[in-house]
């Protein structure tokens, strides 16, 4: 899709393609499109990071609580949504054995009693055994630096989706 096309839609074709950038967050593709028009692929990510950042913590904690955990319920009942379900088994989460689903539930759990939101990590760049090392490492860290930490993580996501959605190679932004 070339950026012709982004900048000619209007509001309802704009939150239809990107509403999902950003986990369950269709309000930030909605405030986005306010910007139009947008140079390329990096501009658009420039605008979703930095309505992302101007958002007060319980904004930002509200983002992360927006997404499905690792290997979770949504996951086994196949209520995620199609771009969390690609990520998820992309990162073998689909196929865990019931040993390592339950480590990770175990672990997703104290993390979100710590943290008060869930561990967020870009699935797609991790197999299952990367999944659980930062889930471990990221459990120990102080609120104020896991909250950016994890803030990182949903801009990765949602770097990766506007490069699919746009055909572009998320490695070279
Ligand atoms: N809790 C999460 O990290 N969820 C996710 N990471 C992804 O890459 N996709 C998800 O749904």
């Amino acid at each position: 899709m070339d950026m012709e096309k982004v900048n000619s839609m209007d509001f309802g074709e704009f939150v239809d393609v990107f509403g999902n950038v950003i986990e369950r967050c269709p309000l930030i593709a909605a405030a986005v499109w306010s910007q139009r028009p947008f140079s390329g692929l990096e501009d658009l990510e420039k605008h979703f990071s930095a309505f992302i950042d101007a958002l007060p913590q319980s904004g930002q904690e509200g983002i992360l609580r927006c997404h499905p955990d690792l290997a979770g319920r949504e996951l086994q009942r196949g209520t995620l949504t199609a771009e969390s379900q690609r990520e998820q088994s992309s990162a073998g989460l689909t196929s865990l054995g019931a040993e390592e689903r339950l480590q990770l539930a175990e672990l997703n759990a104290r993390y979100r009693a710590r943290f008060g939101f869930p561990f967020v990590l870009a699935a797609r760049l991790c197999d299952r055994d990367a999944v659980l090392r930062e889930l471990a490492r990221r459990l120990q860290r102080p609120p104020a630096q896991e909250l950016r930490t994890a803030l990182g993580e949903v801009k990765k996501i949602g770097r990766l989706r506007l490069a699919d959605l746009l055909g572009g190679d998320p490695a070279r932004l």
